[in-house]
């Protein structure tokens, strides 16, 4: 069974602008779609890599899926336990102390405050767990010293702080960490780093990685699936080999092209070619169609259902007549 299982997962945030409203004396609804119908599943310790552009609902998923967010429908089952469950709290509560989340930031997700030790330990001492020695362990299999647990954060540098989020994710014993874009604040050297750290940590500690990126190089290696997105929905889905020699889907066809595209830095120097529409009014149709190079008269009208291919899935009319 597969240990995460996401199925018509959709979030629509109200965009309404009160303060307009009153001044144009007229009560206008605006809503914006961020995730829509998207359906995955990832099997236990496997790391399944969502990428898209900015916008395209990632980071919105990820927060779903660690219970940060409700889903305006459709449904995450964490090992068959449904998040939204009210009536079964305890299954609900228990599952959620299996799944951390790491954020882009490692500067803005350590309070500046507290001691290492103490944002270490934090997740495991407010569920009153036995803390004994744990950040001085963890601290050594992120890499660092058990001597750093006295310091503050900011005597690390941003690669350090990130092994420190690592460390407090692990804390608690989780079984999944969502990792948001968790290296591409960090300078280049650093990132591969921190990328391998967590690659090991997987294996010494059985752990099921989603893991959140703009970059398809970056996840080209860590993947065993790569769940491609595209303004809130999923358009394919294939594993990294697949992908990357036979991409199904325009639009990953464009991601591809832009990806080798980087300076000596690491930086995107040409980005996909064409604007992302307005998520609040998206095109008809298949929402990639005012960018797409194949781009038919029914990719306006109908929106094109995920078909199996293989063993990838794409949503584009014209994806079996690609190689
Ligand atoms: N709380 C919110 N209220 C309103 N709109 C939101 C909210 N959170 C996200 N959005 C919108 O939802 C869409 C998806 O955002 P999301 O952050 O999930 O995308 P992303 O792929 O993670 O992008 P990025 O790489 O820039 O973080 C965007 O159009 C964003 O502006």
């Amino acid at each position: 069974m597969a240990l995460v299982r996401v199925r018509n997962l959709t979030r629509v945030f109200d965009v309404s602008k009160p303060w307009l409203n009153r001044v144009i004396e007229r009560r206008a609804k605006a809503y914006l779609t961020a995730v829509s119908d998207v359906d995955f599943d990832i099997a236990e310790r496997s790391t399944y890599a969502l990428v898209g552009e900015s916008g395209s609902g990632k980071s919105t998923i990820g927060r779903m899926l660690v219970g940060l967010l409700r889903p305006t429908a459709g449904n995450v089952e964490i090992d068959g336990v449904d998040l939204a469950n009210e009536t079964d709290a305890a299954k609900v509560d228990l599952i959620r102390s299996d799944i951390q989340m790491i954020f882009q930031d490692p500067y803005a997700s350590l309070n500046p405050r507290w001691r290492v030790r103490d944002i270490i330990v934090e997740p495991v001492a407010a569920r009153g767990g036995n803390t004994d020695g744990l950040a001085a362990r963890l601290l050594e299999q992120v890499g660092l010293s058990a001597l750093d647990a006295g310091k503050f954060p900011h005597e690390f540098s941003g690669g350090q702080r990130q092994r420190i989020c690592i460390a407090r994710a692990l804390a608690s014993e989780p079984r999944l960490i969502v990792c948001d874009e968790p290296t591409s604040a960090l300078d280049v050297s650093v990132q591969a780093q921190v990328l391998n750290l967590m690659s090991d940590l997987k294996d010494d500690f059985g752990l099921t990685y989603v893991f959140i990126s703009h970059d398809l190089t970056v996840v080209r290696h860590m993947a065993d699936r790569i769940g491609v997105l595209y303004l809130g929905r999923l358009v394919e889905e294939a594993s990294p080999r697949d992908l990357f020699e036979a991409p199904k889907h325009p639009y990953t066809q464009m991601l591809l092209e832009a990806a080798p595209r980087m300076d000596g830095f690491g930086r995107e120097v040409a980005p996909p070619e064409g604007e992302i529409p307005d998520p609040i009014n998206p095109p008809t149709g298949c929402a990639f169609h005012p960018r797409c190079p194949i781009a038919q008269d029914i990719c306006k009208h109908e929106r094109p259902e995920m078909k199996q291919h293989g063993n990838a899935r794409a949503a584009c009319h014209f994806a079996s007549l690609e190689p």
